[in-house]
């Protein structure tokens, strides 16, 4: 499969490339030049094939044969190895929980395939590939677990000083190894900035790579999530309309793309939290993006959405297309908590503020009779450990995976602007 720069002007290139490099030369983030639908049949008979088939099914065609089909099978069998379970909340909603894995947030999956197809690429060392990425929280501690001790590459996590969760800090300051944490004076988009700059800075010559989803490795195997709901909702015979908690756009990217692959989805919410640029663009067709605003929900702290320009495109950048398929609203952190309460009170789940927001997305969409309403839940609440303690009244467990670093010594090299990104990557 090649994919095209959607800055239009650097060449179409392989999977390879594109997960080597990242970003193309541009500056534009990768997308697939071709997306073939699977077969109705295969659909239609989803509930036979395990999840390691329908992942295996669903990514095939974006790798296409640059990884043998047995290696990908081993790749998929390492990445999809722990559960997504249904939590079922109400008649017509359920909670899709993405936080079984090593560390705890949906990235674990995105993060560990990308680590395994570039240790395929780079299988003789023969260079040393440095991997890049901006976090608002959970990517940074995916990404941390999942390259580390890979040979030949050093992971470089820049994260906003202040702005992630204690727990979310541990995962990826403590690790040591081949994993640096580098604590920014500034915002998520900050971070981001920084990395997309030091692509393009021609006095760096080590190979960068980035690990954040616009590396189209890290945000494809995203699709698997919504093909394992679909197949455990596929007896209801409802529509079914998907709420996103959406930060950087990623992983709804990846659910319209699983729609794209034939998957009968109704609908899609992106459920923000104060960071609005989307749902302000869906208003009135202006897309202005602005500095990321703290809140509860810290890991969705994204004014300037990587992968919105992938949904346009999606789209063919055509609005009223869209607002057909896909509907975009934004939450205070005063309704985050009050939903958090009433979700609890009338279920007893403990839902973190990112989960939360995903459920208030399907309450203002309002679903039909005839439509069922998944959340994603995509964090376990021992991640916002603060934030759920003082508004429930819960004491959660730390489970065995977070125990293993929140006594470690935090180490991350303080920089407060793009020169000192810079220095670091020079040295
Ligand atoms: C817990 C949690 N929820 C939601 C999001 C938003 O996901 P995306 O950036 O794919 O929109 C993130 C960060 O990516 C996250 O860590
Ligand atoms: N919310 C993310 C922000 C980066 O998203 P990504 O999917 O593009 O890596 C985080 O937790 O860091």
């Amino acid at each position: 499969m090649n994919y095209y720069s959607l800055h239009h002007t650097s060449p179409n290139t392989t999977f390879k490339n594109a997960v080597v490099q990242g970003l193309a030369k541009d500056r534009g983030i990768y997308f697939p030049e071709n997306t073939t639908p699977l077969s109705k049949d295969f659909i239609e008979n989803i509930t036979d094939y395990s999840n390691h088939e329908i992942a295996f099914e669903a990514i095939k065609q974006f790798v296409g044969d640059e990884i043998p089909a047995k290696k990908l099978k081993a790749i998929i069998a390492a990445t999809v190895s722990f559960d997504f379970p249904l939590i079922k909340i109400d008649d017509n909603i359920a909670s899709l929980e993405l936080f079984h894995g090593p560390t705890m947030a949906f990235k674990d999956v995105g993060a560990k395939f990308m680590a395994q197809c570039l240790e395929y690429f780079n299988k003789d060392h023969k260079e040393e590939i440095t991997v890049l990425v901006a976090t608002s929280g959970d990517t940074g501690g995916a990404v941390a677990n999942g390259f580390l001790g890979a040979k030949g590459v050093n992971v470089v996590i820049l994260y906003p000083s202040g702005k992630v969760s204690d727990v979310q800090e541990k995962q990826l300051t403590t690790l040591g190894q081949n994993i640096t944490a580098l604590e920014v004076d500034g915002v998520f988009d900050d971070c981001q900035e920084m990395v997309k700059t030091a692509f393009l800075d021609t006095d760096i010559t080590k190979k960068l790579t980035s690990a954040n989803s616009i590396n189209v490795a890290r945000w494809l195997p995203q699709m698997f999530y919504f093909f394992f709901a679909y197949k455990a909702l596929k007896k209801i015979n409802k529509e079914l309309v998907f709420s996103v908690p959406s930060g950087n756009f990623g992983n709804i990217c990846a659910g319209i793309m699983a729609k794209k692959l034939g998957l009968p989805i109704q609908h899609f919410i992106a459920a923000t939290n104060i960071n609005d640029t989307v749902p302000n663009y869906l208003i009135d067709g202006i897309y202005n993006p602005k500095p990321s605003k703290t809140t509860i929900s810290n890991a969705m702290d994204v004014g300037n959405p990587s992968n919105f320009i992938r949904i346009r495109e999606l789209f063919n950048n055509d609005l009223e297309l869209l607002k057909n398929t896909f509907s975009s609203y934004s939450f205070s952190d005063i309704e985050t908590r009050t939903t958090m309460k009433d979700i609890y009170y009338n279920t007893g789940y403990v839902a973190e503020p990112h989960g939360a927001i995903g459920y208030l997305g399907l309450k203002k969409y309002g679903l039909k009779e005839n439509e069922y309403g998944v959340f994603l839940e995509t964090a376990h609440p021992v991640k916002f450990l603060d934030v759920v303690e003082e508004t429930l009244p819960v004491q959660i467990e730390i489970p065995e995976q977070i125990q293993k670093v929140i006594n470690n010594k935090k180490v991350a090299i303080p920089i407060s602007n793009y020169e000192g990104l810079k220095s670091f990557l020079l040295k």
